[in-house]
């Protein structure tokens, strides 16, 4: 017999929810545990994974993961595996578009290296002349984008055929619109599943979680809870690819040095009169500071001499901040508690 196989919709506590590839006897979703041999292994299972089943309880609507099939990449917060694409959600007005936070969005969504796809909603709060100089704003920085309403026009249904058959994940600021998009999209999507419902919402996690809704014309969507600040990149190189602008003027031409921040140096192609220059350069300077009040750091890395603006020499050290970068607030408050996984696994 084939294996069962299937994709996690969803992760709370110690239950994952699959959609089975395809239904058994009427039956299209498991609630499932994570076989022990999975645990001992440390492999954690996500939303998005493809998991082979075993155990399958048919009339109790449950399962066991027994496998996890092999990942094609991994977005780290929130976890969700297989991701296609990004598309990124902002509002014209309530709350107002801001350049700076827009700026934060793509650059974490640039270093996640899937498709991005930008969306601004709430067109029917602004003018027509403020709907276009955002599309030409974001076009100058390298984007394609779309302006829609939720409330007005059925615009949004453009959106139906960029995301057939594809993982995507929308991420934006609190209020944008996020829920409201995907419950337009997905309209027929019972989120409360049967039978597994009422084990499902015994979970001890009340916080908003992460979940896979079926799209009409094939693929699947899932929100991700609204923060407003993303996290910088890890380091400076990844911050400057991550400017669109920034990877065209590199491959036209060449900075003096390789290792160039793209600041006060000599010979830098980068630096000009472009729109977003002074926000990379706000960004350049956060992270550089991050990276030299890591108090216990200082003794162990090595340094350089730079020249400052006012041409004074001091040192800077020389950071790998992949290896020293602190695990954020989030990562830390997103491990699960492995004791009660511990009992559940045991019963198999
Ligand atoms: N005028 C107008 N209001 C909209 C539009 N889209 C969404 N809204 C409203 O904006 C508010 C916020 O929408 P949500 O879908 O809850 O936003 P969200 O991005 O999911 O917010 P968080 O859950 O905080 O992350 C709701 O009152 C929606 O009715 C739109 O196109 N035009
Ligand atoms: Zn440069």
């Amino acid at each position: 017999m084939s294996d069962l196989v299937g994709l996690v919709r969803a992760v709370q506590a110690n239950y994952y929810r699959v959609r089975l590839r395809e239904s058994i006897n009427g039956i299209e979703e498991l609630l499932c545990v994570r076989r022990a041999r999975l645990k001992k292994m440390g492999q954690q299972v996500c939303v998005g994974d493809w998991v082979v089943v075993s155990h399958p309880d048919w009339q109790g609507h449950r399962g066991a993961i027994a496998e996890i099939l092999p990942r094609r990449n991994q977005l780290p917060r929130p976890a969700i595996a297989n991701v296609d694409q990004v598309l990124l959600l902002f509002a014209l007005a309530d709350p107002p578009a801001d350049a700076h936070q827009i700026t934060r969005f793509l650059l974490t969504a640039e270093g996640l290296n899937v498709e991005i796809h930008v969306v601004f909603t709430k067109a029917d709060l602004v003018s027509p002349q403020e709907q276009q100089q955002w599309r030409d704003r974001l076009h100058q920085w390298g984007y394609h984008c779309h302006v829609l309403s939720l409330t007005q026009g059925s615009d949004w249904q453009h959106l139906h055929p960029q995301l057939a058959d594809k993982i995507t994940v929308v991420c934006g600021p609190s209020g944008v619109g996020k829920s409201s998009l995907i419950r337009h999209l997905t309209p027929r999507e019972d989120i409360r599943v049967g039978a597994v419902s009422d084990h499902w919402h015994r979970g001890r996690h009340t916080t908003r979680h992460v979940e896979l809704f079926p799209l009409p014309a094939g693929g699947w969507i899932a929100d991700t809870p609204g923060f407003n600040q993303p996290e910088l990149p890890q380091d400076v190189q990844q911050l400057a690819v991550a400017f669109p602008e920034i990877r065209q003027r590199l491959s036209k031409g060449q900075c003096l040095f390789d290792n160039c921040r793209h600041d006060q140096e000599p010979g830098c192609c980068v630096r000009g009169d472009w729109e977003r220059y002074p926000l990379y350069i706000e960004y350049l300077h956060e992270l550089e500071t991050i990276a030299s009040s890591e108090p216990s750091l200082g003794k162990m890395l090595p340094v350089k001499a730079k020249s400052d603006r006012q041409g004074q020499q001091r040192l800077e050290p020389l950071l790998d901040p992949k290896k020293y970068r602190r695990r954020s607030r989030r990562q830390q408050h997103q491990h699960l508690n492995p004791m009660a996984e511990e009992v559940l696994d045991s019963e198999l």
